[in-house]
């Protein structure tokens, strides 16, 4: 019997927070990752991406492992201790990375030796993909393993605490870990402080596995169940062999095409592995919904550049979970009970497909904002056009005449200039406000807000420093940018609730409709969904874009709307179940106790290594 407050069990106190520390954790660093790539490292904007989304496909792989290790050898509760502690090693060894007073001998505040660092960093990271991802299925099946039977109402709201801590976590960390780095620190020189950005995030994945381990004496802990990835596998293999042996039609057909190898193995063994296919053929057309979801942290961030509005910047990073904190207990609390109320049935999977929908109509969004963004960019040259400014010293207006077979966009000003021997010189930067002209003791000083994204010409006379600051021509080659960032809201709004009918749901559902000993597993396939949606997003970024942004983001949307509807018609056909319920029948048809069943599965796995030996033994003699 396990403690309980308010019918729900103590022990997943230490659960939801050990993941609030951790997803702090891993957010946290995640925030400043692509900002340590460009400005420590000094990688270009590409390599820097495609780093990040690799590093973040990889923690969605690794849980396949964890959960191998969880359900065959070590069981959820020693999985999570041994990888998180490998977790938090790697968190400490990127932190470490960061110093760069470690390899700067000249002391000039650069490091110098890249190739340390990068080493260095690439096996944090390493590292820490192994802890999070491996951890990851482990921690939400856990912490479903602390209820019992009759409390599944409890299960539910504690898969959507689960998420809100996930979320709270996020939050906090996208917030802070930006504000550390910008602190100065350093022995020799001070720099922007990434030791201390990445630093923090290492100190709460210790707190998170203190937690964890405190809780240690509360737990339901579930015994890993042998080596069930590995039977899992040899019985499909064994119904495929048997299936193939048996092609011809003289062989009556079976139910299903696992019941090939009713021969040899175990019925229950057989009945679960149906279960788990049934969902994860379920899970074919999901990682398309990822693959719109993360690019928030590309596609989406780098729009935000092109368009105005400085501190809505900070709003737009951590409005996914802001929302995700409101919308969850909306949903829970009100929507969902309100839909039960009028009598519709709104079953998991047609809640997943509604958000599909919703992530759909969000790039739709992204695309009308696009539209509005790409009235006010300038005209760039394509490839196989050319650019030709014209400045116009003289003063009066001058005719240019183009061979009208030729594409050329002109831009002229019509302003004066005394001199041609002047350079030209092109400054970015940030923030600028004040902007001064100096020549010995005069200087001519601009003092106002340029707008972002905006491209200043000043054309400067030569007699400007003995005459007056007055004859300085400013042109605007570029205009700010005028598109505010609040437009973006709706979409992160749409992407949000899809996340919430879809992610959290899919979460509930992996749970349910996996057996006892499978939990795991399904699990790491759900998280793998997202890793493939992240391999999409490479992929695309690869290969060439279709000219026009809002055109891609229309086709994302469109792709999603196929992908659901074809995920709607497989969900058609699915019959939710009770895997608990259709174990206890298997069992009754078999005429076995569940003590009996264990003992017969090992008998079954005793005559398995015997009959191995016996080939071994022919083998040899022959
Ligand atoms: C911060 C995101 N809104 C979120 O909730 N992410 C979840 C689901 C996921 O991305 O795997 C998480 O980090 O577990």
């Amino acid at each position: 019997m396990t403690a309980e407050c308010c019918g729900y069990p103590i022990s997943i106190f230490f659960i939801v927070v050990n993941e609030f520390c951790e997803r702090f954790s891993y957010y946290g660093m995640r925030a400043v990752l692509v900002l340590y790539f460009r400005y420590f490292l000094l990688w270009d904007d590409d390599l820097a991406t495609s780093i990040y989304h690799a590093f973040v496909a990889l923690c969605y792989l690794t849980p396949i492992l964890g959960a191998i290790i969880a359900d065959s050898w070590l069981g959820k509760f020693k999985t999570i201790i041994y990888l998180s502690i490998v977790y938090a090693i790697g968190q400490v060894t990127m932190a470490i990375s960061t110093i760069h007073d470690i390899t700067d001998a000249n002391r000039d505040g650069t490091p110098d030796n890249f190739t340390f660092h990068i080493a260095l960093s690439m096996l944090g990271l390493i590292l820490i993909a192994l802890g999070t991802g491996g951890i990851k299925p482990c921690v939400a099946a856990f912490g479903g393993d602390q209820f019992q039977e009759h409390q599944s109402r409890q299960l539910n709201t504690f898969f959507s605490v689960f998420y809100l801590c996930i979320n709270a976590g996020s939050l906090l960390s996208t917030l802070i870990t930006p504000v550390l780095r910008a602190q100065e620190c350093g022995i020799h020189t001070q720099q922007q402080c990434y030791p201390l950005a990445f630093g923090v995030p290492a100190v709460l994945m210790v707190i998170s596995l203190v937690v964890f381990i405190a809780g240690s004496g509360m737990y339901v802990k579930t015994d890993p169940e042998g080596n069930i990835m590995w039977s899992v596998c040899k019985c499909i293999g064994f119904a495929i062999k048997n299936r193939f042996r048996h092609r011809s039609s003289s062989y009556p057909k079976r139910e299903h095409w696992m019941d090939w190898a009713n021969e040899k193995y175990d019925k229950l063994l057989i009945a679960q592995i149906k279960m788990v296919l049934k969902v994860l053929f379920l899970y074919i057309p999901l990682p398309m919904f990822w693959t719109l979801f993360d690019q928030k942290g590309s596609r989406w961030t780098l729009q935000a550049t092109t368009m105005s509005g400085d501190f809505v910047s900070i709003l737009i990073s951590t409005v996914n979970p802001i929302l995700i904190l409101t919308l969850v207990p909306i949903m829970d609390r009100l929507i969902f009970p309100l839909i039960q109320k009028c009598g519709l049935n709104f079953s998991p999977l047609k809640r997943m497909t509604v958000g599909m929908l919703f992530a759909a109509m969000a790039f739709v969004s992204a695309a009308l904002v696009q539209i509005e963004i790409d009235k006010t960019l300038p005209n760039f040259p394509s490839s196989s056009e050319s650019q030709l400014k014209v400045v116009n010293t003289y003063s009066t207006t001058l005719n240019v005449t183009i061979s009208p077979n030729e594409h050329l966009l002109i831009e002229s000003f019509g302003v004066q200039l005394h001199t041609s021997k002047h350079t030209y010189s092109t400054i970015s930067c940030m923030f600028v406000n004040d902007f001064s002209l100096i020549h010995g003791e005069q200087w001519c000083e601009f003092s106002r807000k340029f707008g972002f994204g905006a491209s200043y010409t000043f054309l400067i006379p030569s007699t400007v420093f003995s005459d007056d600051c007055e004859s300085i021509t400013e042109v605007e080659d570029m205009k700010p940018n005028s598109v505010h960032m609040a437009l973006q809201i709706p979409q992160y709004f749409l992407i949000t609730t899809g996340e919430v009918m879809f992610s959290v749901t899919g979460l509930q559902f992996s749970y349910s409709q996996a057996p006892k000993n499978m939990k795991s597993v399904l699990q790491a396939g759900w998280l793998c969904t997202n890793a493939v949606g992240n391999i999409i997003v490479l992929i695309v970024a690869e290969l060439g874009k279709l000219p026009k942004q809002w055109a891609e983001y229309l086709l994302f949307a469109s792709l999603l709307v196929a992908v659901s509807i074809i995920f709607s018609i497989m969900a058609y056909f699915y019959t939710y179940i009770d895997p608990a319920e259709i174990e206890a029948q298997v069992r009754k048809e078999q005429g076995l106790e569940p003590e009996e069943m264990e003992k017969e599965t090992l008998e079954m796995e005793e005559k398995d290594e015997d009959q191995k030996n016996e080939q071994g033994v022919k083998q040899t003699k022959i």
